[in-house]
């Protein structure tokens, strides 16, 4: 795909065009386009049920959209011909596009009986197919970068959940994505321990990490974003700044919910 983003000019990391998807008779997803410049970082915000989780599952390949395309750059993961028919990439095509993001999920989703180490390896061994040794010496550098030096020979139940997410976030990163996905990273934590983990998110930012992040933390979205997008029946209904979305929402759904979220 040759797009360029609106925002930026430059080429999309990841793009999604006229999405849909349904479970049954339900639609789920309603014809969702979402393009995403390197460096950006995105936080999809709405009511339960939108369809924010859909969404990342769609990007990711762990759910098949209906209509619609998703790529990652050059890389066209599923796309729909004239007549309708949705065709994915080859097993190979999408081990490829596999190794361009990283997946963060609200429950940490470690091996619980594989070591710290163990879990942040093994995918960049096995998918990525890299040399065990070098694999291994940027999975103690980023868990020492998570503040976690000393813990690669523990297995998850010995950490905290704040721990674990950091964990899971060395994991997604030690695949040296083009983008990470985040699915409510910090819904999971009590208010400390979602501090330890937005600041390691914070900090990604910073450095020029591009982040799609469904969340429930408008200050995250406020402060970290550089746009937030409204999702609600499926739809997106609203996207812009921070401070347009969060600050002067021009859909009244957007108002609705962000009244009631504060209040
Ligand atoms: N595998 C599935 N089978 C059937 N229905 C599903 C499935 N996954 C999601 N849904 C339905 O799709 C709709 C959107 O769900 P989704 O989890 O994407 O919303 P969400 O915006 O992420 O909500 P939340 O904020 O509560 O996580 C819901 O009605 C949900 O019940």
């Amino acid at each position: 795909m040759t797009t360029q983003t609106q925002a930026s000019g430059q080429a999309p990391v990841f793009s999604m065009r006229d999405a849909s998807k349904s479970f049954g008779s339900t639609q789920v997803l309603r014809s969702i386009s979402l393009d995403v410049a390197p460096g950006e970082v995105v936080a999809i915000i709405g009511p339960s049920g939108g369809g924010k989780s859909t969404l990342l599952r769609c990007a990711t390949t762990l759910e098949r959209i209906d209509a619609g395309s998703v790529a990652f750059g050059d890389l066209t993961v599923a796309d729909t011909s004239a007549d309708g028919t949705v065709t994915y990439a080859s097993k190979e095509r999408l081990r490829q596009a596999k190794s361009r993001f990283g997946l963060v999920f609200q429950s940490y989703n470690l091996f619980p009986h594989m070591t710290v180490m163990r879990n942040v390896c093994d995918a960049p061994i096995a998918v990525q197919r890299r040399p065990r040794a070098e694999v291994e010496a940027q999975a103690r550098a980023l868990l020492a970068k998570m503040g976690l030096a000393g813990c690669e020979g523990k297995v998850p139940c010995q950490l905290s959940g704040g721990q674990q997410q950091r964990a899971s976030i060395a994991r997604a990163l030690c695949l040296n994505p083009d983008i990470l996905f985040f699915d409510e990273p910090t819904s999971a934590l009590d208010p400390e321990l979602t501090g330890e983990v937005l600041k390691v998110m914070r900090q990604l930012a910073v450095e020029g990490m591009t982040m799609i992040v469904v969340t429930h933390e408008m200050q995250f979205a406020r402060e970290v974003a550089t746009r937030v997008v409204f999702m609600d029946g499926g739809a997106i209904v609203e996207e812009g700044t921070p401070q347009q979305v969060l600050g002067a929402p021009t859909r009244q759904r957007t108002r609705e919910f962000l009244a009631r979220y504060s209040g």
